[in-house]
């Protein structure tokens, strides 16, 4: 009897794989730039998971982007410090204090953290931030949230550079200002503005929802870019998710394919959404480029 049920577990796993070679086939050479959020880092056998799913993904052919945030982080430590911090529509307001806590976190705990996870799989991550090479140089957004950056100029010379060789970028959202200062740069509007600099395959941005949900709640799997306006003018995107969809509008309108955003807490949500018939989260892209949603 238990032979059975392994026999089967091994025949389910051998037509997975073989149901993943059109998706394979689809996505060699593709490039595709993920955003880890903080919240969906979790705890060590999760960013492990995370770490193997991006060495695969490397595997098969896929050139991916790892970008991620760290907000939590950053308040664990601020709060150590006694450093108050407070968020302007989804934005930290930062000084120079504040700016020295985030580099520290961004470029070094949890940049290094997500490097060692990836090599530890068997992969070969190098971590670095928006400052490293001028790759992406921000003008402040708004003075009264102090050294927060708006990403004006992003070159992906670094990152093609580092796909030759191999090499799978982690970067943290920082970026160089044009009279020497360090912004710090939203994780969401960094992954967007690299996407776009990479006129990207895909944005997955992994947060802690199944996806974008509808007024009665439920998630919805494709969206134009005029679906999500009307969703978010009609008041049923709000809060944490108004930054992530004006990201993936704005990086479409720059020359990313689709944009996915998923439950990064998910067990292997990137392969279930590039590798998979299931697909997963919501897929936002303009509709011209219909084909039919996976699922
Ligand atoms: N229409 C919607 N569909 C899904 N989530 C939504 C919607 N409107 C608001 N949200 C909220 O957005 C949150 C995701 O944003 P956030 O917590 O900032 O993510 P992250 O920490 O991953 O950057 C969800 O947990 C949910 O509470
Ligand atoms: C300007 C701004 O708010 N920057 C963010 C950068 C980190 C981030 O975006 O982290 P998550 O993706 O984990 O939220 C911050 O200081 O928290």
């Amino acid at each position: 009897m238990k032979k059975q049920v392994m026999n089967r577990d091994w025949i389910a796993t051998a037509r997975t794989l073989s149901e993943a070679l059109p998706y394979l086939q689809r996505y060699s050479g593709a490039t595709v730039v993920i955003k880890f959020g903080g919240h969906a880092m979790g705890d060590a056998e999760q960013m492990a998971q995370f770490a193997r799913d991006i060495v695969l993904m490397n595997q098969v052919g896929v050139h991916p982007v790892v970008v991620h945030g760290g907000g939590p982080m950053i308040n664990e430590l601020l709060a150590k410090l006694d450093i108050k911090s407070e968020f302007v529509k989804g934005k930290r307001v930062t000084d120079a204090a504040t700016m020295e806590v985030v580099e520290m976190v961004l470029s070094g705990l949890v940049n290094k953290r997500i490097v060692q996870a990836i090599n530890q799989e068997g992969g070969r991550a190098v971590g670095i931030s928006g400052k490293d090479a001028n790759m992406m140089v921000c003008d402040p957004v708004d003075p009264a949230l102090g050294l927060v950056g708006q990403p004006v100029e992003v070159s992906p010379d670094l990152i093609h550079q580092m796909h030759a060789h191999k090499i799978i970028p982690v970067v943290a959202p920082l970026g160089a200002g044009r009279d020497g200062e360090t912004f710090n740069v939203n994780g969401d509007t960094a992954a967007g503005a690299i996407a776009a600099a990479l006129k990207a395959d895909r944005l997955l941005l992994l947060t802690d929802v199944e996806g974008v949900k509808d007024a009665s709640g439920s998630v919805v799997t494709q969206l134009s870019p005029d679906q999500v306006r009307e969703l978010t003018a009609s008041g049923v995107i709000a809060g944490g998710m108004i930054p992530k969809t004006e990201t993936a509008l704005d990086a479409i309108a720059g020359g990313v394919r689709a944009v996915v955003i998923l439950d990064g807490r998910a067990p292997n949500a990137c392969l279930l959404e590039l590798f998979t018939d299931h697909g997963a989260g919501s897929l936002i892209r303009v509709p011209f480029e219909q084909e039919p949603r996976k699922m």
